[in-house]
């Protein structure tokens, strides 16, 4: 426990960005460094409580977890006036689950690219997830983040009579990166805390963990089923068993090869589903690849 108030002493808070059970998020910017964080406060967890088990673990799984560019990076952890502080990289793109609203009230949905782009983005971040024998278990809209970058692509000096002017092609670079590692366990000694409902697999609820890497592979077919126009998901009731006996409506706006795909990301048994690893050698995520 530091008695020195950290927060407030490092971090300029620019305002609340989310709020939920987890506690409350917060854009900040570091006083020193000048970069802006997320940061998450929530209250302390009662020692030896589940709750701080989950909050250890989340702590444990980002300094395990590195930096990788589709995995949202962490930078300090500490306890604080009764609060468990966690400063991570800021998305400044929003979750995935903002995305889907504001595209779905602008009527303006994803297209099969950017599906491919999301799936590919995701699965990169997934395979380096599983190759630390770790899995995430809770991969939903609303726990990947986006962080979007400006590039400048070209300038042209088009001289008109008044001299020159600068014309600036700048392209928007779109990353998406997996957050909230709070129900990430190990796959050797699984100590599994359910996800979102949602977007989970059968064979969790029944206690399989014996391919716990095809569970995140499952709750991201339905994650980008939801992006083209699949949801609201089911949380329960006969709708919910539809998919888990594989059946998904199809998403007439895509080529059939993606609707495929995503049913075999949900199929019933976990050992059908792709690895994230074949996901991202997966024809439909690089057609150019000649097989
Ligand atoms: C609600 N919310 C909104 C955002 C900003 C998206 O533009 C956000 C972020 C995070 C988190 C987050 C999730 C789980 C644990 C810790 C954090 Cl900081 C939550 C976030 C996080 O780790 N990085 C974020 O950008």
């Amino acid at each position: 426990e530091s008695n020195i108030p950290r927060y407030h002493q490092e971090f300029h808070e620019v305002g609340l960005i989310g709020t939920g059970e987890f506690g409350s998020v917060y854009k900040c910017i570091n006083r020193l460094d000048g970069c802006v964080y997320a940061i998450k406060k929530s209250i302390r967890p009662v020692a030896g409580s589940v709750n701080e088990k989950n909050a250890l673990n989340e702590v444990y799984a980002h300094a395990v977890l590195g930096k990788h560019q589709h995995v949202v990076r962490y930078y300090s952890a500490w306890a604080e006036d009764n609060h468990m502080i966690i400063q991570n990289e800021y998305c400044n793109g929003g979750s995935l689950a903002d995305a889907i609203v504001n595209r779905k009230n602008e009527n303006r949905m994803f297209s099969e690219a950017e599906l491919r782009q999301l799936l590919l983005h995701v699965a990169e971040g997934l395979r380096y997830v599983h190759s630390m024998q770790l899995v995430h278990m809770d991969i939903k809209p609303g726990n990947i983040f986006i962080s979007k970058e400006k590039r400048l692509l070209g300038v042209n000096y088009d001289s008109a009579d008044d001299g020159f002017d600068e014309e600036e092609t700048v392209e928007e670079e779109i990353t998406y990166k997996i957050g909230d590692l709070g129900h990430v366990t190990s796959i050797n000694n699984p100590q599994v805390e359910e996800g979102d409902c949602r977007y989970l697999p059968t064979e969790i609820l029944r206690e399989d963990l014996a391919h716990l890497t095809k569970a995140d592979i499952f709750s991201l077919g339905l994650t980008v089923y939801e992006c083209g126009g699949g949801g609201p998901l089911p949380k329960n009731g006969p709708e919910w068993h539809e998919i888990r006996n594989g059946n998904l409506k199809d998403l007439p706006q895509y080529s059939r090869d993606l609707n495929e795909l995503l049913k075999m990301m949900i199929h019933p048994n976990p050992e059908t589903r792709p690895s994230a690893v074949s996901l991202m050698q997966h024809r439909v995520l690089c057609p150019f690849s000649n097989k």
